[in-house]
């Protein structure tokens, strides 16, 4: 296992927002989380330089801009990014591009996350994309795979922690997205699990958006999963 040990260190936020709301948001809550993930709203709007201010700041930064091209652009991609000071950045698990990934990463430092299939998708969603099997089949080939090529961490529903923990092995990072706790908005999410059944299916890290950064209280949404989180440790 490679989880920090402080139940904080788990928790992700995901700065799906502005520049001026994210700024915002990260003031508000403080000292309260120590993660932030930067997707595709933010990063193409002034989020890079806020990622390397955070990561100048201390704050652990994940980039997850699901990179998928020619390996060839994918390594020069990776290399460029890894100049950011970010702990984490997403590839799409293809073959190709995982080991392009990691190519490109070298020595800096910064860790590739696979993303197996999205929390978005259910087996309907498998099956109108093309996959003849379920979405837990395309997690655990994919898993194996990211291991096979040295890829540092898996995305996947909580879900499939157990099965990804068995396929890619006990080094990996377990990197949860889709995290609803009773009574929360489940929106576009549809493999979604609660904080404390996604750490004791033995997640890692919680990637965790809008029920924070649209709760009325922000900082006081992200203590309570911190909080649920030490619980289920
Ligand atoms: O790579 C990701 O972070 C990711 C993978 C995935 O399968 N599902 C998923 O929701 N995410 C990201 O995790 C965040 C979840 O946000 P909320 O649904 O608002 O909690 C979003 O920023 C998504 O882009």
């Amino acid at each position: 296992m490679t989880a920090p040990l402080d139940p904080r260190d788990r928790l992700i936020v995901a700065l799906d927002t502005d520049i001026g709301s994210a700024e915002a948001a990260v003031a508000t809550l403080g000292e309260s989380v120590t993660f932030y993930k930067i997707g595709y709203q933010l990063g193409f709007a002034g989020g890079l330089a806020l990622a390397e201010r955070l990561a100048g700041e201390g704050k652990q930064v994940f980039l997850d801009f699901k990179l998928h091209d020619i390996g060839n652009t994918v390594e020069k991609g990776v290399a460029s990014l890894a100049r950011l000071g970010a702990a984490f950045v997403t590839v799409h698990a293809y073959p190709q591009t995982m080991r392009a990934a990691v190519a490109g990463r070298g020595e800096s430092g910064l860790r590739i996350l696979a993303v197996t299939a999205l929390t978005s998708y259910d087996d309907a969603d498998a099956a109108e994309a093309g996959y003849a099997f379920p979405v837990s089949e395309l997690v655990r080939m994919r898993a194996q795979q990211a291991r096979a090529f040295g890829v540092d961490g898996i995305v996947c529903s909580a879900a499939e922690a157990g099965l990804v923990r068995e396929m890619a092995g006990p080094t990996v990072s377990i990197v949860t997205p889709g995290i609803r706790s009773a009574g929360d908005e489940v929106g576009d999410q549809k493999r979604v699990v609660t904080p404390a059944d996604a750490i004791l299916a033995g997640a890692d890290y919680l990637v965790v958006g809008r029920p924070i950064l649209g709760a009325e209280d922000p900082r006081a949404a992200a203590e309570a999963i911190v909080a649920q989180i030490a619980n289920a440790l």
